[in-house]
């Protein structure tokens, strides 16, 4: 009874929850919305899903995850972990003609902003449905838009950087900025990032449960990087739409409770979208294909990752409605973690979205741009005499333009590392442009001179100048790196911010990535060299 009228207080009183975030975003384990949230688990059961019994939320071993789903005892492969019903999961259906209109608003590739929206608006109604799972989220998140400025330039690579240059060309006027004491989304600095390591573009996510991934954010085909500054700017100026669009609601129209939603209150949104929504198959089309639609869902987004996952989500079409399942993929013993697979993706998504990086990342690479000038530059460095990528003859060039490095729309970002090793037509083009004839280069398809294990297809020389050509560009992009490996680390030994941290752990990700493809490429020269001598002796 007493608690009864407490509530009812607090309802008349307020009619909504505050939108406010917290300071400072931190890599150390994230407080949760409210300090004591409800039992996620009792939950979802309440609600008639499913949770085995050995399934337990639990703070993980290394503080910096946070929490996670673990098995309180041995789990046999193939038992169902989780089953929610259909009405757990929250997608973006918006009922409010505001919230409509602002999703249309925003670009495609910042969708989590759509769910943001609905997120938001759930978290400011007072006895909203999705409240007890809203409660469980993380106060905080430590993903680069909410970084210092410094922590933002302590990435030091500019793809993650780059569109601040850009952005630079257009305006002078907004150098960074602090929302209120909330947060400060940082608008990178202009002048210190590399010149030759490209911004860019488009990256292929795996696509859903066809190939098993069952990842957060999983089938983002075509995914357009949106990067840290692309997104704070977007932030500040949807801020400004989002302020105009709420100016003089009546109270019963206003979507969030009649708070004022700030840049900050919108990425903690987009954040905890980014970091925890689920791309599943939507409506089925005529040719079969689905549309893919974005979901949280509640507990199952506990879940962390791993790229050998030992669970799986799986969707289930019942009589008229969708069951979303987890399903352990292999057996489980008892204390280990349950984890997802949230895709096959470099450190620069899995920093961008879920703010962590992993070491020794196997898709994890690095993007240059393509450019005569340097290749020349690199090639002539690895004592090959007048390499001639600035001049390229008309056969070369036809090649080049085959390969989409030369023309009206070259995309000029290629790619080194992950499991391509050398991105395959920068290996192409080395090896036409440092072909001695056209002939041989024209023996061979495309496809052959792309390929890496295609081996040495215009002869030893050939492929050895193109390999030391590659490998002096290593050393190169390790040059712009203002530290070495050996300072990250004596940095991170004297204790540094959660953000330094991991911008930190990022840079040295990057510049041991170029240190493992120089070295399998000085393997391979090795190898074709002692071939070449064989051969002529
Ligand atoms: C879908 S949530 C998983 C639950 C989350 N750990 C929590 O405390 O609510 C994704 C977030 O978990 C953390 N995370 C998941 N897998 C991780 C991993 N392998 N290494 C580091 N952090 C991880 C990251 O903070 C990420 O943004």
């Amino acid at each position: 009874m007493v608690a009864s009228k407490i509530v009812m207080a607090s309802l008349s009183l307020t009619h909504r929850r505050a939108l406010t975030c917290a300071v400072t975003a931190s890599a150390a384990y994230p407080a949760r919305l409210v300090p004591h949230p409800p039992d996620l688990i009792k939950w979802v059961r309440k609600e008639g899903g499913f949770v085995h019994q050995a399934v337990k939320i639990a703070q993980q071993h290394d503080e910096t995850i946070g929490l996670g789903l673990v098995a309180s005892e041995d789990i046999p492969k193939g038992s169902d972990l989780i089953a929610l019903p259909h009405h757990i999961p929250l997608s973006f259906e918006f009922d409010h003609s505001v919230l409509s209109n602002l999703a249309r608003k925003v670009p495609e590739e910042l969708w989590a902003m759509k769910l943001g929206l609905k997120l938001l608006q759930e978290r400011a109604k007072v006895g909203s449905f999705w409240w007890p799972y809203i409660s469980n989220l993380p106060e905080t998140y430590s993903i680069p838009i909410f970084f210092p400025g410094e922590d933002i330039r302590n990435l030091q690579y500019a793809p993650l950087l780059h569109q601040a240059r850009q952005e630079a060309g257009k305006s002078t006027q907004i150098q960074s900025f602090s929302v209120q004491r909330i947060c400060s989304l940082a608008l990178l600095p202009l002048q210190n990032s590399c010149v030759m390591l490209l911004p860019i573009v488009q990256r292929k996510r795996m696509s859903s449960s066809s190939n098993g991934n069952s990842s957060p954010l999983k089938s983002r085909v075509e995914y357009r990087t949106p990067l840290v500054n692309k997104r704070c700017r977007f932030l500040l100026d949807f801020d400004h739409e989002v302020r105009h669009a709420l100016e003089n609601l009546k109270p019963d129209d206003h979507p969030f409770g009649g708070q004022n939603v700030d840049a900050s209150s919108l990425g903690w949104a987009m954040s905890a979208v980014s970091s925890r929504a689920f791309r599943l198959h939507g409506k089925k089309f005529l040719d079969g294909t689905h549309n893919n639609v974005p979901m949280m869902l509640p507990l199952i987004d506990m879940c962390n990752h791993s790229f050998n996952p030992n669970s799986q989500i799986v969707q289930e079409q019942g009589a008229g409605s969708l069951k979303i399942l987890v399903v352990a993929e292999t057996a489980i013993k008892q204390n280990d973690p349950l984890v997802l697979n949230y895709g096959c993706l470099n450190n620069d998504l899995f920093l961008l979205d879920y703010g962590f990086v992993i070491p020794s990342n196997p898709y994890d690479c690095i993007e240059l741009k393509y450019d005569g000038a340097l290749l020349d530059a690199a090639s002539m460095a690895a004592g090959i005499s007048s390499p001639n990528f600035s001049a390229p003859a008309p056969w070369q060039k036809e090649i080049l333009s085959q390969l989409n490095l030369e023309g009206e729309a070259p995309i000029l970002k290629v790619s080194l590392g992950g499991p391509e090793l050398v991105e395959g037509r920068l290996l192409a083009a080395l090896r036409a442009l440092l072909a001695i004839d056209m002939e041989t280069v024209h023996k061979h398809d495309l496809n052959t001179l792309k390929s890496l294990s295609a081996e040495a297809p215009l002869g030893i020389a050939n492929e050895v100048a193109a390999f030391r050509t590659i490998i002096a560009l290593c050393v190169i992009a390790l040059g712009h790196f203002p530290t070495k490996i050996m300072d990250d680390e004596s940095l991170l030994k004297q204790g540094v911010s959660g953000s330094t941290e991991l911008a930190i752990q990022f840079r040295m990700q990057k510049k041991s990535l170029i240190i493992d493809v120089m070295r399998n490429l000085t393997r391979r020269v090795k190898s074709l060299s002692s071939k070449g001598a064989t051969a002529q002796g």
